[in-house]
């Protein structure tokens, strides 16, 4: 996705751009001294107000490192600074806790530092827009795999942290929750948050993520195609194509051409590359939100 420049990002609050989140320094984690490394020798920072990807094959280290950005587990060489108010949503969420989902909940948000009422009114809250309002009161041993995952992402959510990392969070998820998830993560990246994240959908928030990470070997790399790897001028065109709520009508006021896309209820923009920012947050936060399902450059033949 290009990038037009921070200004693009209209919308965008809170840290100024550039402030570091956390920062790892030749960092290296094995599980044991005679065990192999995982990662080695990684130096990466993530910034406030920004989408971070993480890519890699089964098995290559990526839940590794969302842990270490998390501070859910050190490095076993190098450093980590930085200490934001981290929110995590594991992979596997343990639901064998002696709580219900809104005291388990609650008690988070405690721990976040909320209030009880403002915890309890935003527990409420979460459950409600993702859905599971109607296991508030279930013990969580006894909630589907599905809602259990709602309540991960639930208290993750619901004490606005700083930094968010998602290991596969959208796993287990109806599409209704997912695309709910999609825009609690454009909004926190708006209201100034990192949110660093893994998804096996390589279209997960397609050409939103400022920033692309590989792990290959032990070795993790920036590969920020969206951003920097083709930079395209002003006047250049970018194509988007977005499945709606059925039967929806594109938000109102969006720059470009739109038409029908490829399938029922799909649309296909053309905008230009310094709207293009705009256009997929407009999508992305729009309530219901839109999907995208791709995101890529225009050529000669498209309008
Ligand atoms: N707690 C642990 N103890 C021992 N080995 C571990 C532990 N966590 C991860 N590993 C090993 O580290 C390597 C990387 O695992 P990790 O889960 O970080 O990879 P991943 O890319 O997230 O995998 P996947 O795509 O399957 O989710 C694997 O070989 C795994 O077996």
């Amino acid at each position: 996705m290009a990038r037009t420049g921070r200004a693009g990002r209209t919308g965008r609050t809170g840290p100024a751009d550039g402030d570091l989140a956390i920062r790892l320094d030749g960092a290296g984690r094995r599980y044991g001294l005679r065990r192999p490394w995982v990662l080695r020798e990684v130096t990466l920072g993530v910034r406030a107000a920004t989408l971070t990807r993480v890519e890699g094959a089964n098995g290559t280290g990526k839940s590794t490192l969302l842990r270490l950005l998390a501070r859910i587990d050190a490095p076993s060489e190098g450093r980590v600074t930085g200490r934001p108010r981290t929110a995590y949503v594991p992979e596997r969420f343990p639901p064998s806790l002696p709580f219900t989902a809104v005291g388990y909940l609650t008690h988070m948000g405690r721990v976040h530092g909320l209030t009880g009422a403002a915890a309890a009114r935003r527990a409420h809250a979460w459950l409600e827009r993702l859905g599971a309002a109607g296991h508030a009161h279930t013990p969580l041993p006894d909630l589907s795999k599905g809602t259990s995952q709602k309540v991960a992402v639930a208290q993750a959510l619901l004490a606005d942290p700083e930094l968010l990392v998602l290991d596969e969070a959208w796993t287990g998820l109806d599409a209704a929750a997912r695309d709910i998830l999609d825009r609690a993560v454009a909004e926190r990246v708006a209201a100034g948050s990192a949110v660093a994240f893994v998804d096996h959908d390589p279209h997960r928030l397609a050409g939103y993520a400022d920033v692309t990470y590989a792990i290959s070997g032990t070795r993790v790399t920036r590969r920020t195609g969206e951003a920097d790897a083709a930079p395209r001028a002003t006047g250049r065109t970018v194509v988007v194509e977005v499945r709606g709520p059925h039967g929806a009508e594109l938000p109102p006021g969006l720059p470009g051409t739109a038409g029908p896309g490829p399938e029922p209820d799909t649309h296909r923009l053309v905008v230009a590359d310094l709207h293009s920012d705009l256009v997929l947050r407009e999508l992305l936060t729009a309530s219901p939100p839109w999907h995208v399902m791709s995101v890529r450059p225009g050529e000669a033949g498209d309008r």
